[in-house]
């Protein structure tokens, strides 16, 4: 029976919203983000993107090489980001020795125990990771500056285009996967949507 990434979003559309539809991102649409919300977004997500890059990595190490070329671009496209992320935290004089919040560390010990899942779980959960981002910045629609910047680096083209090839590559393993992957992939899907939601909200509830 069929199985695909498409099929598990259509049985978690509640927490899938929750998980792209946030007020941290409209307000980041009508301008209206505060300085310090925006900063504690910035910063944790650098920290967590450090973390998204090693999780990347060990997803190679376990992909079929019929699955590197795309992997390997979302490496070589995460050197740009991390150097990106840099520049932005240093335009906005932030600290960048600062502690990851508990949603954050939890996030990222989550990813790290990835590894020990099988393959497909992997691919379905750096699928989820990237799609949230995708829908999540493209959703509200157009933002001005200094947001445009952000919500353009995950929901331009090139970027969908990456994460429907991340989808297809998910699909073509969890396809021939076990009942028990194919449920471990799902739960995957369901926790990565809550790690996001909880994610916007950690720097939606920043005190200044
Ligand atoms: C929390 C989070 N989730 C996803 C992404 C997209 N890589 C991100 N930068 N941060």
């Amino acid at each position: 029976m069929s199985f695909t990434c498409n099929q598990i979003l259509q049985k978690h559309t509640d927490i899938w919203h929750e998980a792209t539809v946030h007020p941290f991102l409209e307000n980041c649409k009508s301008g209206t983000i505060q300085p310090h919300q925006f900063n504690t977004w910035l910063v944790q997500d650098y920290l967590f993107v450090i973390d998204f890059t090693r999780m990347l990595a060990r997803v190679l190490a376990s992909a079929p090489p019929q699955h590197f070329d795309v992997i390997l671009s979302g490496l070589a496209a995460l050197k740009d980001e991390l150097n990106w992320f840099k520049e932005k935290v240093a335009e906005r004089q932030l600290n960048l020795a600062t502690e990851k919040q508990p949603t954050c560390e939890q996030y990222c010990k989550y990813m790290h125990s990835l590894a020990d899942m099988p393959y497909p779980v992997q691919a379905t959960a750096l699928w989820a990771i990237e799609f949230a981002y995708n829908q999540g910045w493209q959703l509200p629609g157009a933002m001005p500056a200094p947001y445009k910047e952000f919500a353009d680096r995950w929901g331009n083209s090139d970027f969908t285009a990456y994460v429907k090839l991340l989808e297809q590559q998910a699909d073509q393993v969890l396809q021939t996967a076990s009942d028990s992957i194919q449920n471990q992939a799902e739960e995957t899907f369901v926790k990565v949507a809550k790690f996001e939601k909880d994610f916007w909200q950690m720097a939606f509830n920043a005190v200044q």
